[in-house]
C-alpha cells in the first residue's frame, strides 16, 4: 500500500469535518495531552484537513482549533485520525464514534495512531519522503514529509503507540525508530528538530539520530519557516533510562548499613561524571553549529528579573514558599549585578533532567530537546547560558536522593549520594567544558527548583516537598 499524493480536503470534504466536530469535542478533553484536560472546550472547529491516505482504511491530518472561555487564545492541536467501514474489535478502545449525516454517512473514526495498517503507513510514507536540503527551506502548501540529509528510514513496521503519553504522543517502530508526534502546536520549528539536526550535522554522538520529519506551512509570526508536526529518531532500543538507574543507585545506597569504605556515590558516580561529559559535548556541538552571544549588563539584569518574576508567581500560588522569598530573591540580585559580556549565551537543551537521558552500551545519549513545553516557542530557542542545563542536572540528583531516599538515617545517606553524584557531574562536566560559573548555576539552580514547586503543586503535590526542601537550603545559604 502507497499513500497518495497529499490531497487538501477542505473544499471537497466539508461536510466530513463539519460532522467530525462533535467527535472531537467528546473526545479531545479525555486526551493525556489536551491542556484543557476534562474541561469542555467553547469552541472546536478544524483549522486545516489533509486526506493522506483515501480508501479504507483512510488516513486524515486534522488541526483542530479549540477555543474555551474566549479570554485565552485558541489552542491548536494536531490529530490523526483513521477512518474505516468496520472497526476491528482490537481497534475498539480508539473509537472516537460513527459520523452521522452528510457524504460520509456510516463511516467510523478512531485514532490513527493505535492503527498498526495506518502506522506502517506513515512510515513507509517517511521511508520515501525527498530528502530535505536543510530545515528552514520555504514551506510548501499542504502537509510535508521530509527525510533527513542521508538517512535511511525503515520500513514496513507497524507502531506501537507508547504509554507515557503526556506532552506529546510517541509512536514506536520495532527497534528501530521513534516517531513523536506533536499535539499542541505553535508556528515554527520545532527546537527537537532543529537542535537534533544541527548536533547531527556536527556529528555529535550523545543524541539519538533525527531521520524524517512532517511539517506544515502555518500562519503566525514564524510564517517564513515550517512549523514541525512529528519527528522520527533513531530509537535507542538499548538504552536504559538515566532517572530509573539514579533511583536504584539511591536504593542501593540507603539499603546498606554504613561503614568506611561506603561509597557514597553507590557506583553512580563514574556514570554521573561520564553524564557530565555528554553534556558538555551537546553544548560544544550546539556553539559550534548555531554560535554564542555574550549577554549585555541590562540582559543580564533582565534574566535575574525573569527569575524574581516567576518566584513571585510561584509564591502566590504556593504559601509554603514564600517564608523563603528574601534569601530565594538576594541569590538572583547576584546575578543582576554582572557587567556586559560577562556571561556567555548559546542554544541549550532548555529542560535537562535525568528522565531526559538514556544510558547505552556506547554512552549517554541526551533527548528531547523540546525546552519546557509550558513556555512559548520563540523563549524556548533564544540564547541562554549553558550553566541553565547543568543546573537542571543538579536538581536531578536531588529529586532521586529525595524521592527514593528514606527519612532517618537512610536519608543522610540519600544526602550524601546526591552530593557525590553532583561534584562527579560537575566535574565531568568541567573536564570537557571547563569549570562553571558558580553564581550563574546557583541562580538558575534556585530558579529551577522554584519552577519545580509549581510544577509539583499543580501536577504532583506528594513530590512538593522535594523541591521544597532545596528552596529552603537554597536560601538559607550564606554568599
Ligand atoms: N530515541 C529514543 N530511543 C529510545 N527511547 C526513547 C527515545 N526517545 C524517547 N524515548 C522514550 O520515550 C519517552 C518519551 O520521550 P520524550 O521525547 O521525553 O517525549 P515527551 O516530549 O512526550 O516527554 C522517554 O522518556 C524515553 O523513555
Ligand atoms: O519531562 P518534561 O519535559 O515533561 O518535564 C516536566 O516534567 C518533569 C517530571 O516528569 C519535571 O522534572 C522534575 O521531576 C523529575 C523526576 O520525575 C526530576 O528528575 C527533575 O529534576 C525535576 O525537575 C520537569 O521539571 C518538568 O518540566
Amino acid at each position: 500500500m502507497r499513500l497518495p499524493p497529499t490531497v487538501e480536503v477542505r473544499a471537497v470534504a466539508a461536510d466530513l469535518t463539519e460532522h467530525l466536530v462533535p467527535l472531537l469535542r467528546a473526545w479531545l478533553p479525555g486526551r493525556r495531552w489536551f491542556a484543557g484536560r476534562g474541561r469542555a472546550p467553547a469552541t472546536v472547529e478544524p483549522a486545516s484537513a489533509v486526506w493522506l491516505r483515501t480508501g479504507d482504511p483512510g488516513l486524515l491530518h486534522l488541526l483542530v482549533r479549540v477555543g474555551f472561555d474566549g479570554s485565552a487564545p485558541d489552542d491548536l492541536y494536531q490529530v490523526l485520525l483513521g477512518t474505516r467501514h468496520t472497526l476491528p474489535d482490537r481497534l475498539a478502545p480508539s473509537l472516537l464514534g460513527r459520523v452521522d449525516g452528510g457524504s460520509f454517512d456510516g463511516l467510523v473514526v478512531h485514532d490513527a495512531l493505535y492503527d498498526g495498517e495506518l502506522t506502517r503507513l506513515l512510515l513507509d510514507a517517511l521511508s520515501v519522503a525527498e530528502e530535505a536540503p536543510g530545515p528552514l527551506d520555504a514551506p510548501g502548501p499542504g502537509v510535508r514529509l521530509r527525510r533527513a540529509p542521508g538517512a535511511r528510514v525503515p520500513s514496513g513496521l507497524a507502531g506501537r503507540i507508547g504509554t507515557a503519553e503526556q506532552t506529546n504522543t510517541s509512536v514506536v517502530y520495532g527497534s528501530r525508530a521513534i516517531l513523536k508526534i506533536f499535539r499542541r502546536l505553535e508556528p515554527g520549528l520545532n527546537p527537537d528538530l532543529e537542535l537534533t539536526l544541527a548536533l547531527q550535522r556536527q556529528e555529535c554522538a550523545a543524541v539519538p539520530d533525527p531521520l524524517a520529519w512532517i511539517e506544515a506551512p502555518l500562519p503566525g509570526p514564524a510564517a517564513a519557516e515550517p512549523t514541525t508536526l512529528a519527528l522520527l529518531q533513531e530509537f535507542l532500543a538499548d538504552g536504559t533510562d538515566g532517572w530509573e538507574l539514579a533511583l536504584a543507585s539511591v536504593r542501593r545506597a540507603t539499603a546498606r548499613a554504613a561503614g568506611p569504605d561506603t561509597d557514597p556515590g553507590a557506583g553512580f558516580t563514574e556514570d554521573a561524571r561520564r553524564l557530565g561529559r555528554a553534556t558538555a559535548e551537546v553544548h560544544r556541538a550546539l556553539a559550534d553549529a548555531l554560535g554564542t552571544e555574550r549577554l549585555s549588563g541590562p540582559q543580564a539584569s533582565a534574566l535575574a528579573e525573569q527569575m524574581s518574576d516567576r518566584l513571585d508567581a510561584v509564591a502566590a500560588e504556593v504559601p509554603q514558599l514564600r517564608p523563603h522569598r528574601d534569601g530565594l530573591r538576594a541569590v538572583f540580585r547576584e546575578l543582576a549585578g554582572r557587567p556586559s559580556g560577562a556571561l556567555l549565551a548559546q542554544r541549550t537543551h532548555g529542560d535537562l533532567h535525568l528522565g531526559q537521558t538514556l544510558r547505552t552500551p556506547d554512552g549517554w545519549r541526551l533527548i528531547d530537546f523540546e525546552g519546557e513545553p509550558a513556555r512559548p516557542l520563540a523563549e524556548r530557542r533564544l540564547p541562554r547560558p549553558a550553566e541553565r542545563d547543568v543546573a537542571g542536572m543538579l536538581r536531578s540528583f536531588d529529586y532521586a536522593a529525595g524521592h527514593a531516599g528514606p527519612a532517618g538515617a537512610g536519608h543522610a545517606r540519600a544526602r550524601a549520594w546526591a552530593d557525590a553524584n553532583r561534584a562527579a557531574y560537575l566535574a565531568g562536566y568541567a573536564a570537557a567544558a571547563g569549570p562553571s560559573d558558580a553564581t550563574l548555576l546557583r541562580a538558575f539552580e534556585t530558579d529551577k527548583a522554584v519552577y519545580e514547586v509549581g510544577y509539583e503543586a499543580r501536577h504532583r503535590p506528594d513530590w512538593l516537598p522535594i523541591p521544597l526542601a532545596a528552596t529552603a537550603r537554597l536560601a538559607a545559604q550564606p554568599d
